[in-house]
């Protein structure tokens, strides 16, 4: 895909782990609005590429830009701020809080973001709201509180009955569904969702499918790395391919479907995931 126009432009990522290159020059560009899927056999590369782009992990070489802006190697913490919202493959939510709390930081971390653009006066700012607490704060509180428990409501019936438990009393599905809510309310220009169905059964698959396909709908630029190959054909605009740490194929779900490249990757390895179907069911589930 050409570069020009892109929301979020990666290129020649590398990452060495001893003898090991995880992720070998990679580009990844990403238009807004566009949902793009990283697929790739057990171990190709695909969570050290994301973690590459949003910082958890440091490049050996290349560069990640975010509208123009070069984000390379920044801390996660100043990634979100910039724009970029992930969740994680196992799931991190932050235990003894609750529901909404963790939600309320996704609130906050972009509050924080909007108020540091004046960077003198942010913390002192910080402060005295903190200690006079004025009207117009207290308003700002529960607008946040109020914008927190809609986001919390995407996940219906799941998670605002729980809205006040801590975190770690929560099933691990909705333990995922937090994560999600809390990416959200950083109001991402990027969504990055590293196999959000991992560990779900096939309903409650079916049911994050469509939270995924509503947050598509909305026009939400999406990266999704997910091994259940048919939900990926269903949502994905492009998707990408990876072997070895490096891009075997890239275009629409029907011309990676039947690459021989991507066929051969999956064949060629004894294990595609604990949930991956197997290889000859790339050609199942067209969209
Ligand atoms: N911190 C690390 N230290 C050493 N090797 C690592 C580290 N992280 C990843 N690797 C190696 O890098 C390669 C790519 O791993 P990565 O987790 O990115 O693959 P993946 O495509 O996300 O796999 P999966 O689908 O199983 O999650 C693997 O060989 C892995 O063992």
């Amino acid at each position: 895909m050409a570069t020009e126009g892109a929301l979020l432009s990666a290129t020649g990522i590398t990452r060495r782990f001893g003898g090991i290159t995880a992720v070998d020059g990679v580009d990844l560009h990403v238009r807004e609005g566009e949902f793009l899927s990283v697929i790739g056999p057990n171990g190709a590369g695909k969570t050290t590429l994301f973690n590459l782009i949003s910082g958890q992990d440091r490049m050996d070489a290349g560069r990640v830009t975010l509208e123009g802006r070069d984000i390379t190697n920044l801390t996660p913490h100043r990634i979100a701020e910039n724009g970029i919202a992930r969740t994680f493959q196992h799931g991190r939510v932050f235990g003894n809080l609750t529901v909404m709390d963790n939600v309320l930081i996704g609130c906050h971390t972009r509050l924080r973001a909007a108020r540091s653009r004046v960077p003198v006066l942010a913390p002192v700012i910080e402060i005295l709201r903190a200690l006079i607490r004025p009207a117009p704060v207290r308003a700002e509180d529960a607008a946040m509180r109020a914008e927190a428990r809609d986001i919390i409501a995407t996940f219906g019936e799941r998670l605002t009955p729980r809205i006040d438990q801590p975190t770690y009393s929560l099933s691990y599905a909705n333990r995922r569904r937090v994560e999600i809510a809390r990416a959200l309310a950083l109001h991402p220009r990027i969504l990055i969702l590293d196999e959000p169905t991992a560990g779900m059964n096939e309903s409650e698959t079916a049911e994050m499918q469509q939270i995924i396909g509503d947050l598509k709908a909305q026009g939400r630029t999406i990266l999704l790395i997910e091994h259940k190959l048919n939900m990926v054909m269903q949502l994905s605009d492009r998707i990408m391919a990876m072997d070895n740490g490096k891009v075997i194929a890239e275009g629409t779900p029907a011309q990676v479907r039947n690459d021989p490249r991507v066929i051969e990757a999956y064949l060629g390895h004894s294990s595609i995931g604990g949930t991956a179907p197997a290889a000859h069911s790339l050609t199942e589930g067209a969209p």
